[in-house]
């Protein structure tokens, strides 16, 4: 039995969905089919033996929908890329192959994650496509794994770097000084014995040039297969000084003609390749730093749990453990996996998952949070999720993911790196050519001015502008149970001018609670309660369980039904000892014709009071009125002030009656109610609301406000939610605390600030530094920049740029403005 998931074009509602599950659901081999409406996906469980593609999409087509190829995706770790446009050729290499839908490469992480459709193309063509275009790929194991072996290769390059750099140093600093000290006024005599003079440089430069070896060999293969990058112009550049070094030593030698100890480039060659080790160096270091977040996250998950099996205990590795397990936790330890409590009590404290930093206190039947650690109390718990599927897996999962993302903005930085290094290098020979020819120079002032414009035009800078920024800003926030899915809603999230509030469980507790009871006949409210207790013992809704928890307060007892049925949007329909009820709101009394007329001046009463009054009714007549209050969550109205303050109109949305709403609208503070509104409809509230070209964002925690939130232009769950919300949302938000909303903008809206820094940077290091090195400055009579000098400022602007994005880390989720009003 295999499980897989495939895309369906052509479904526009909730029938379309169960007209694809139900004929799917049909075929021999099929065990299970369900249709995601909200990501437009069909979910199965078949056996592959019985069932192929081309049947299930026949069965699809028939029915009147197309069963789409599916997309499946892997990821990928790529060795010996230095700049974004290797990121670039590595992309565009794999992206030409036939049946991929996306390649994009991550230059931080090193990392190229590719949807491919199935059957078209395997990973065995994608890892030769790239190794073709001049890197090595490697297809990446199990998600942890990749990331503790990545871990420790980055310190192996970070080491290897170090080594290089003080290899280089070495015979680079002597060399300098025995090539300037005739400058600076150094008793060398270089005049008096010009020929060991040439032959001590060339020697002090060998050593340099075996420890930079790595820009020569990576730099020339990626030139030759025809897409230079940034080594290639160090290794064009370095080799240029090198060259025709060689050429001046040879020509003092062997013609004597000592006027050419003035034309020796020994020293650049050395402290060019010196510099941009060191440069990569620090390089490596940031990046490293970049994923700490994610590094943390990992660290977090215990390796051992208490595993009960047969009255004995024993410890095990998580791997060993299966579902519906029982493990044990002692206090103060680890929680090891999700699952359900069944018995014993304590208290939890989720702030590592969840942000939430007050310990939650837990019961039998609570869930407990694998990663989470337990305070005081010991209880033993049923596994629920595996730990590659648990929250923490998930978090992580989700992070990555955004981390690998790209936000739009970055495609400018991509498309701008894509042809950079070429027109660098016509650039570096034409500027050469014209000092020459044009400008009448020596030779040698050309060769300065060609080799410092391909030393100083590196655009690394401008390939690791955004992810870095990304990372940590994504980073960030996972810390504090902020969890932002992706580049475009960083980007997006900064843009919002109308935030549509969920009412019941985002701006309320979402644990209501009855509060009155009106009698209409000679009955008891006990009575009135225990049939309405009986009727909505089968609703989901948080609504009916607030009556069913408030019988069970009182212990009455409950009654046996048949029949129910709910009645979306306004209430339910059942048997209740045989007797027909019904039990909603006005539209659900008015559409089974009950009078209720009498009774409305109260029920109203009740609604302006923020309560949500229920009708409950027999087949012909009203028997009360039960009345149940939802408390609005105590940071609500401090959120929507500061919504107000990032000038962003805020509307509450719900199915609840518009009394109702409003009163609690009012005790908040927001601008404006939408209510009434069934739950297939909020979707195209929200739809209008972008029509009149705002963007949108919505927040909601519950199921029914799944295709609301794939509908906004930001769509965040609250409260860990749902996983069919968490799955449509941008944003996830692991508390449910409301502030964390404000608190989320901030963070993208300061990460997308960073990107922009970061991008402006690296591009006026290539706008301002290329015309110095052609000798734009010179020719005002300004100076010149050194081969030397242009080594050290390119080294800078990457390093300056990764600094500037790990700035980022200091951002204060709770910034102050958030608590202004409070
Ligand atoms: N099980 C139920 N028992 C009684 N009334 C119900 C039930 N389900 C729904 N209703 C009535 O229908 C109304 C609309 O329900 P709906 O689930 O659409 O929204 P809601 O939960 O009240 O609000 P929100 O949209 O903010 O979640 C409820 O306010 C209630 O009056
Ligand atoms: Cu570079
Ligand atoms: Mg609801």
């Amino acid at each position: 039995m295999i499980h897989k998931t495939y895309p369906v074009n052509g479904m526009v509602c909730a029938s379309c969905a169960q007209t694809v599950e139900q004929a799917v659901a049909k075929l021999p081999g099929v065990e299970k089919a369900s249709v995601n409406l909200a990501t437009e996906k069909l979910s199965l469980d078949y056996d592959k033996d019985q069932v192929d593609f081309q049947t299930l999409a026949d069965t699809v087509a028939k029915v009147g929908y197309q069963l789409e190829v599916p997309l499946l995706s892997q990821d990928f770790t790529i060795e010996g890329m230095s700049c974004a446009s290797c990121a670039q050729t590595v992309e565009a290499a794999v992206a030409k192959l036939k049946g991929i839908e996306q390649a994009s490469v991550n230059l931080a992480t090193e990392q190229m994650q590719v949807m491919y459709q199935e059957g078209q193309v395997n990973t065995k063509d994608i890892l030769e496509a790239v190794a073709e275009s001049g890197y090595q790929a490697f297809v990446r194991k199990d998600a942890s794994q990749a990331r503790i072996d990545q871990g420790q290769k980055q310190e192996q390059h970070m080491d290897d770097l170090w080594r290089r750099f003080m290899g280089s140093a070495i015979f680079a600093l002597p060399l300098l000084i025995v090539a300037m000290g005739p400058m600076l006024g150094l008793p060398i005599p270089s005049h008096d014995y010009p020929k060991l003079f040439a032959g001590i440089q060339l020697m002090l430069t060998l050593p340099v040039i075996y420890f930079g070896r790595s820009f020569f060999s990576q730099g020339f293969k990626a030139l030759f297969k025809g897409h230079p990058n940034m080594d290639s112009l160090v290794a064009l550049g370095s080799s240029a000084a090198f060259i025709y070094s060689i050429y001046a030593t040879l020509r003092l030698w062997l013609g004597g003609e000592s006027h050419f100890v003035m034309q020796l480039y020994y020293e650049s060659v050395g402290v060019i390749l010196t510099l941009i080790t060191l440069g990569k160096y620090f390089e490596s270091r940031s990046k490293g730093k970049t994923s700490e977040a994610i590094k943390s996250l990992m660290a977090l998950a215990p390796q051992q749990a208490r595993l009960i099996k047969d009255k004995e205990m024993t410890m095990v590795d998580l791997d060993q453990v299966q579902l519906d397990d029982i493990i044990l936790v002692k206090p103060g330890e680890k929680i090891p996996m999700d699952g359900q409590i069944i018995e014993g009590s304590s208290s939890v404290d989720e702030s590592m998952i969840s942000g939430e930093s007050m310990p939650v206190s837990k019961k039998v039947g609570d869930q407990v949070i694998g990663a989470s650690l337990n305070k005081q109390g010991s209880f033993k718990f049923k596994v629920n999720r595996l730990s590659q599927d648990s929250t923490l897996a998930q978090i992580i999962h989700m992070v990555e993911e955004a981390q690998g993302s790209k936000a739009p903005i970055a495609r400018l930085a991509d498309k701008v790196s894509g042809v950079f290094v070429p027109i660098v290098m016509v650039l570096a020979l034409l500027s050469g050519l014209a000092w020459y020819f044009l400008g009448q120079e020596s030779l040698t002032f050309a060769l300065t001015i060609t080799i410092s414009v391909l030393v100083i035009a590196c655009p690394c800078a401008l390939g690791l502008a955004t992810p870095t920024a990304i990372m940590v800003g994504t980073g960030k926030g996972a810390e504090n149970g902020i969890l932002i899915k992706s580049g475009d809603a960083l980007e997006n999230s900064h843009k919002i001018q109308v935030m549509v509030l969920d009412k019941t469980g985002t701006i309320t507790e979402g644990k209501p609670k009855v509060t009155d009871i009106l009698l209409a006949t000679g009955q008891s409210e006990d009575q009135v309660l225990q049939l309405a207790a009986a009727a909505e013992a089968a609703s989901e809704h948080p609504l009916g369980q607030a009556i069913v928890d408030q019988a069970q307060a009182q212990n009455l007892p409950l009654a046996e039904t048949s029949d129910f049925k709910a009645i979306s949007g306004q209430g339910i329909q059942v048997k209740v000892a045989g007797r027909q009820l019904y039990l909603g709101n006005l539209k659900l009394m008015q559409a089974q014709a009950i009078d209720v007329k009498t009774y409305q001046a109260k029920a109203n009463m009740l609604a302006s009071q923020g309560k949500t009054p229920m009708y409950v009714a027999d087949q012909d007549k009203l028997l009360g009125i039960i009345a149940v209050a939802d408390q609005a969550k105590a940071s609500s109205k401090a959120a929507i002030a500061a919504l107000h303050d990032l000038d962003i109109k805020v509307i509450m949305l719900t199915g609840d009656n518009e009394k109702t709403a409003q009163a609690i609208a009012n005790q908040v503070g927001v601008d404006q109610v939408i209510a009434d509104v069934m739950p297939d409809d909020k979707a195209s509230v929200i739809k209008d609301l972008q029509s009149k070209d705002k963007i949108v964002a919505m927040v909601g925690d519950g199921i029914n406000d799944a295709p609301a939130l794939a509908q906004a232009d930001v769509g965040i769950a609250i409260g860990s939610g749902t996983d069919v919300a968490m799955d449509s949302a941008d944003i996830v938000l692991m508390r449910s605390d409301l502030m964390d909303v404000p608190a989320a903008l901030e963070l993208s809206a300061a990460t997308i600030r960073n990107i922009k820094e970061n991008l402006f940077w690296a591009f006026a290091y290539n706008v301002l530094g290329i015309p110095v090195a052609m000798g734009l400055l010179h020719l005002f009579g300004g100076p010149l920049l050194s081969p030397m000098l242009a080594g050290a400022a390119m080294s800078f602007s990457s390093v300056s740029v990764l600094l500037n994005a790990l700035r980022l880390r200091n951002f204060k989720i709770k910034a102050k403005n958030v608590y202004k009003n409070v």
